[in-house]
C-alpha cells in the first residue's frame, strides 16, 4: 500500500497540511512539505495529535488511541499478551495505568515505539501496550513530553534489545550520507566517525555503525554528540559512534539519557540507553587483544611475546596449534598461506614451518622429541622407566656384560675382526661354534681367572649405531674402532670415532691387518693423536690393540682391553629381577616364524610367555633362542636374544618393555603407531613455495615421485628411506615415501602404487606370487636391488628426469654481413659469409655489431644464390633475410643459437 501523503492525512483529520506539519516538526518528525511522505508510526502520532478532529477511525485504533483505560474485554488474553514482559497492571474492571495520567505526547511517543516494535502488545488494547514497557515509571521520575528525535523510526524500540544491524528508513533525510555514526555534536557540523575526545573511548574513523564489539565501549555518555544523533547511524556499534563527549554546546551529562539528550539516532538502537562509562573488563581485553593481534591476511590471533613457549608433538597439525593459542585452526591456515605454505588444519606439519608460523605469531615452538614423547605415552600407561631406574639401589644392581660395537672405515676388517672374535669365543668353541646370525652376540673371555661375558652387536659400522642413537637407544658401552696398519685413518675413522666420542662411548682402538707388509700400526697411533686418541703406551688414556683379524691374532688381547676398559671407567650393572627393558637390535620376517627380533636387554629379565611391546610391535614372547640356536628360557640383562611371538617386525634400535599384560601392550603399541605415523607424515612432507605451487597448479602438474619400499630387514628399509630422503633435487620435484615395509612386494602393495601412481623399490626382496604379472598389468614400475647405493643412483636419475630441463644458449654459427641488398619485397637481405658453424633457417639469432647485441631476430629467409636453403655453412657466402628487422649494416655479425638442455650432475 502506498504511504500517505501529508496532506491526505491533514485532510483526513481535518486539519491544514501547514499545521499538521508544524505539529508534526513539533513531535521531532521532520517533514518537509504537504506532499511528503510519511510512514506508518508518524501517521499513527499525527492521528494522536490530532484526535478530536478525527473524521475516520484509525487503522489500529487500539494501538492509536491515547491511554484511554478501556476494560478489559479479555482479561485472559491480555494476560496472556503482556505476560512476558509485564510487571504491571492486572487487568480489571479499574484499567487506569499505573502512570497517571502521562500527557498525550508522551503516551502516544511510547505506543509507538513499542507498538512497531512489539506486534503482539500492539494487538493488545492500548492500556496494556503501555503497560507492558520494562518498567514503570513512576509519575516523578517521567521525563517531561519531549520532542523523540528518533520516533519517526518504525524500527525503534526501546524495549527491543539491540538489533544486530542498523535499519535506514523512516523520514529521516540525513540518514543518508551519514557515516561513521557520527554525532552531531550540538546539532553542529558532523563530526567524522565520532573523533577521539577525552572521556569517551571513541571508536576508530569508519567504525561507528559496525556491529564490531569494541563499539560498545564507546560511552554513550556524551551527551552533545547523543543530542544531535538523529541522523547518527548506530547499531549496537553505533551507539558508540555518538560517544564523543560534549561537541561544541554539548555539555557532559555522564550517564547518557538525560533530559533531551541520549538517544543516539533515530535509526540506531536508543544511544542513549545508560551505558557505564568504565570499560568492563572483557572489553578492555578484546581491545587489547586488537592491539596486540597482528593482522595477517585479514585474521586477528593473539600474539606471544616471543618467548611464549608452545609445545607440539611431531607431526603436530595447524589445529594442534590452533587449539594450544585458543584460535580458530582456519586462522591459522590463512596466516600460514600468507607465509607462502600451502596446508590443511589436519595435515601434518614439519617443524620448520611451524617455526616460521611461530615466529610469525610470537611463540616459540617446541617440538617435543620423539623420547619424551614416547616418555609421555608411557606415563599414561603407569610406566616411568627414569624414575624406575633411579629408585633402584645398589643392593639390587648386578654386574652385566659390556656391549661392544664394531665400527671403522670400509674394507678396513670389521666383520673380519667380528668372524674371529666369535671364533675366539672360550665357551662356543666347546659347544660348536655360534651357528645362528641374530645380530648379536656373546663372547666369553677369561680375564683375571674369571671367565666374563662380552656382548657384540653383530652389525658393523657406525650408521647402525648412530640409527640406534638416532631412536634414542644408547645401547654400546665400548667401541671398537678398526683402522687398517696398510691404510691409515680415512674418512670413515674419523666419522665413526665422531660418534663414538658423540656418545660419550669410550673407544678400544684396533689397528687391524698388521700381519699385512707394509703395515704400520705406531703411523695410526700417531695420527689417531689428533683426534684426542692418545694411546696409553704414549701417555694416553686409550688402548691400542695391533691384530689381525685374517689370522686371529691379538683378539684375545682385544677381548682384554675391552674388559680393562669397561672395568676402568664404566658401571656395568643392572637390576635382574624386574620386568625387563631393553631395546630391539635387528628384526626380520621369518618365512616361517613370522616377526623375529634380536633383543638386547638392558635391564630385568625377559622371560618366556612376557608380554612385551618393542617400538610399534607387540606381543607374546613364544620362544627365544641365543646365538647357538639353543632355546632359552630367560634373558638377563645384556644377554642378546632371538625373539619370536611379535604381531610386526619392530626397528632397529626401537626400545623394548615387558607390559603388565597383552592389552597394555597392544594399547602402548598402537599410541607408538598412531605418534608415529604423524611423524612420518611430517618428514614426508615436503615443502613447495607458494610460486612454485602456484605455478605448478596452474600447468596443471605438481611433479611427485612416489615411492613404496620394501626390504628383507628393517634397518635396511629405513637406512634406504633416510638416504632417499636426502636426495637433494631441489624444490622443483617433490619426492614422496608413501609406503615402506618389511617383507616380499605383495598385491596390497602394488594396489597401492596403482592407485598414488608409485614405484615400488624392492631391497634384498622379490614379489609374491602373482604380484609381478599383476604390476605388469597395471603398469607399476617395481625395482629390485641389492645394493643401496643403486637404488639411490636410479632414483636420484629418475628425479632428475622428471626435472624440468633447464636450458642454456648454443651458438650454432656466426655470419658477417658482407653486402646489403634492399628489396621491397623482402626488406633488408644481408649478403653473408658463414665464419663459422652453420647458419640455419627458423634459428634464433643474434645481431651483434661492435661487440654489442643490437636486435635479436630469427632467421626468416635463407638463401644460396636464387635457391632457398636451410642450412648454409661455414665458408659460404648466403643472403639471410631476418623478417621486420631491417637494421642491419655491413660489418655486423649474425649470430645463431640453439637452446640446448644442460645436463644435471
Ligand atoms: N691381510 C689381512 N687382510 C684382512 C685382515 N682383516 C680383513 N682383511 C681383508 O680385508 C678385506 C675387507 O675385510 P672385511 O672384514 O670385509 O672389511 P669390512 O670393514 O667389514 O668391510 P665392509 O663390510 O665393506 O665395510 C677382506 O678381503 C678381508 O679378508 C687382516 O687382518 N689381514
Amino acid at each position: 500500500m502506498a504511504k500517505p501523503r501529508v496532506h491526505e492525512i491533514a485532510k483526513e483529520l481535518g486539519v491544514p497540511s501547514k499545521d499538521l506539519i508544524a505539529k508534526l516538526n513539533q513531535l521531532g518528525e521532520y517533514v518537509k512539505g504537504p506532499s511528503s511522505t510519511l510512514e506508518a508510526p508518524v501517521v499513527r502520532k499525527a492521528r494522536e495529535a490530532f484526535p478530536q478532529t478525527g473524521t475516520k477511525p484509525a487503522a489500529k485504533p487500539a494501538a492509536a488511541r491515547p491511554a484511554a483505560p478501556k476494560p478489559a474485554v479479555k482479561p485472559a488474553e491480555q494476560e496472556e499478551a503482556s505476560a512476558p514482559r509485564v510487571s504491571a497492571p492486572k487487568p480489571g474492571p479499574k484499567p487506569a495505568p499505573k502512570p497517571a495520567a502521562p500527557a498525550p505526547a508522551q503516551t502516544v511517543d511510547e505506543q509507538a515505539t513499542s507498538a512497531a516494535a512489539a506486534p503482539a502488545a500492539s494487538e493488545a488494547p492500548a492500556a496494556v501496550a503501555d503497560d507492558a514497557k520494562p518498567k514503570g515509571p513512576t509519575p516523578a521520575d517521567m521525563p517531561k513530553p519531549r520532542p523523540r528525535p528518533g520516533g519517526n523510526n518504525p524500527f525503534s524500540d526501546r524495549t527491543a534489545g539491540p538489533r544486530p544491524r542498523p535499519r535506514p528508513g523512516g523520514n529521516n533525510p540525513f540518514q543518508g550520507p551519514r557515516t561513521g555514526g557520527a554525532p552531531r555534536p550540538g546539532g553542529g557540523a558532523p563530526r567524522p566517525g565520532g573523533a577521539p575526545r577525552p572521556g569517551g573511548a571513541a571508536p576508530r574513523p569508519g567504525q561507528g555503525f559496525g556491529p564490531r564489539p569494541a563499539a560498545p565501549a564507546g560511552g554513550a555518555g556524551g551527551p552533545g554528540g547523543a543530542r544531535g544523533g538523529r541522523g547518527g547511524f548506530g547499531g549496537p556499534g553505533g551507539a558508540a559512534g555518538a560517544g564523543g563527549p560534549g561537541g561544541p554546546g554539548g555539555r557532559p551529562a555522564p550517564g547518557g539519557r538525560g533530559r533531551g539528550g541520549g538517544t543516539a539516532g533515530a535509526f540506531g538502537r536508543q544511544g542513549g540507553r545508560p551505558v557505564r562509562s568504565r570499560k568492563s573488563k572483557r572489553a578492555k581485553r578484546a581491545e587489547y587483544e586488537q592491539q596486540q593481534a597482528p593482522s595477517i591476511g585479514g585474521v586477528q590471533i593473539p600474539r606471544g611475546d616471543g618467548t611464549t613457549q608452545i609445545r607440539l608433538r611431531r607431526g603436530a597439525t595447524l589445529s594442534d596449534f590452533a587449539e594450544k593459542i585458543d584460535v580458530n585452526p582456519a586462522s591459522l591456515v590463512t596466516v600460514l598461506f600468507h607465509l607462502g605454505e600451502m596446508a590443511t588444519a589436519t595435515q601434518s606439519l614439519d617443524e620448520d614451518t611451524f617455526e616460521a608460523l611461530g615466529v610469525e605469531l610470537g611463540y616459540k615452538i617446541q617440538i617435543v622429541s620423539p623420547e619424551d614423547e614416547d616418555k609421555e605415552l608411557l606415563e599414561d600407561f603407569g610406566l616411568d622407566l627414569d624414575a624406575e631406574l633411579e629408585a633402584e639401589t645398589d643392593e639390587e644392581l648386578e654386574p652385566r656384560a659390556p656391549i661392544v660395537t664394531v665400527m671403522g672405515h670400509v674394507d678396513h676388517g670389521k666383520t673380519r675382526l667380528l668372524d674371529a672374535i666369535r671364533h675366539a669365543d672360550v665357551i662356543s668353541g666347546e659347544a660348536g661354534g655360534i651357528t645362528q646370525h641374530i645380530g648379536a652376540y656373546q663372547v666369553h673371555h677369561e680375564h683375571d681367572g674369571v671367565t666374563r661375558a662380552i656382548t657384540f652387536i653383530d652389525t658393523p659400522g657406525h650408521e647402525a649405531f648412530t640409527a640406534m642413537r638416532a631412536r634414542g637407544a644408547q645401547v654400546t658401552d665400548i667401541a671398537i674402532l678398526v683402522v687398517a696398519a696398510d691404510d691409515g685413518v680415512m674418512p670413515q675413522t674419523i666419522e665413526a670415532l665422531n660418534h663414538a666420542q658423540a656418545a660419550n662411548v669410550p673407544i678400544v682402538v684396533a689397528v687391524n691387518k698388521v700381519d699385512k707388509e707394509g703395515a704400520n700400526p705406531d703411523k695410526i697411533r700417531q695420527q689417531l693423536t689428533e683426534y684426542n686418541l692418545v694411546a696409553e703406551e704414549w701417555g694416553g688414556d686409550t688402548m691400542f690393540v695391533d691384530v689381525s683379524a685374517l689370522k686371529g691374532q691379538g683378539i684375545d688381547e682385544l677381548l682384554q682391553a675391552v674388559l680393562l676398559t669397561a672395568d676402568a671407567g664404566l658401571d656395568l650393572r643392572a637390576n635382574p629381577n624386574k620386568d625387563a627393558r631393553g631395546v630391539a637390535v635387528e628384526a626380520h620376517l621369518d618365512k616361517g616364524r613370522g616377526a623375529v627380533a634380536t633383543v638386547l636387554v638392558n635391564s630385568g629379565t625377559l622371560r618366556v610367555g612376557d608380554a612385551i611391546v618393542a617400538g610399534t610391535a607387540h606381543g607374546r614372547v613364544r620362544a627365544m633362542f641365543d646365538e647357538h640356536d639353543n632355546l632359552v628360557t630367560e634373558a638377563t640383562p645384556a644377554r642378546p636374544v632371538l625373539v619370536i611371538g611379535l604381531t610386526s617386525v619392530p626397528g632397529a634400535g626401537d626400545s623394548f618393555i615387558v607390559a603388565e599384560d597383552d592389552r597394555t601392550a597392544r594399547q602402548i603399541a598402537e599410541k607408538r603407531a598412531a605418534a608415529e605415523r604423524a611423524a612420518q607424515l611430517a618428514k614426508r612432507r615436503k615443502r613447495i613455495s607458494l610460486e612454485d605451487f602456484n605455478k605448478a597448479l596452474e600447468e596443471g602438474k605438481v611433479d611427485t615421485l612416489n615411492l613404496i619400499i620394501k626390504g628383507d630387514v628393517s634397518g635396511a628399509v629405513e637406512a634406504l628411506e633416510d638416504a632417499l630422503l636426502q636426495i637433494d633435487v631441489g624444490d622443483e620435484v617433490d619426492l614422496r615415501i608413501i609406503h615402506r615395509g618389511v617383507g616380499a612386494v605383495t598385491q596390497n602393495d602394488v594396489n597401492l602404487a596403482t592407485v598414488d601412481n608409485a614405484i615400488i623399490i624392492g631391497f634384498n626382496v622379490r614379489p609374491a606370487e602373482r604380484v609381478q604379472d599383476m604390476a605388469d598389468r597395471e603398469g607399476v614400475d617395481m625395482r629390485f636391488y641389492s645394493v643401496i647405493y643403486r637404488a639411490l643412483e636410479d632414483v636420484e636419475a629418475s628425479l632428475k628426469g622428471m626435472l624440468k630441463p633447464e636450458y642454456e644458449e648454443k651458438q650454432v654459427g656466426a655470419a658477417e654481413i658482407m653486402e646489403i641488398f634492399r628489396s621491397s619485397k623482402f626488406g633488408n637481405i644481408a649478403g653473408c659469409l658463414v665464419r663459422s658453424g652453420a647458419i640455419k633457417r627458423n634459428a634464433k639469432a643474434k645481431v651483434v655489431r661492435g661487440g654489442t647485441v643490437i636486435g635479436e631476430p630469427t632467421i626468416d629467409t635463407l638463401r644460396r644464390f636464387k635457391d632457398d636453403v636451410t642450412e648454409v655453412k661455414d665458408g659460404f657466402e648466403c643472403g639471410i633475410g631476418l623478417g621486420k628487422f631491417n637494421d642491419i649494416q655491413v660489418g655486423d655479425i649474425i649470430e645463431t643459437f640453439e637452446m640446448v638442455e644442460i645436463p644435471r650432475d
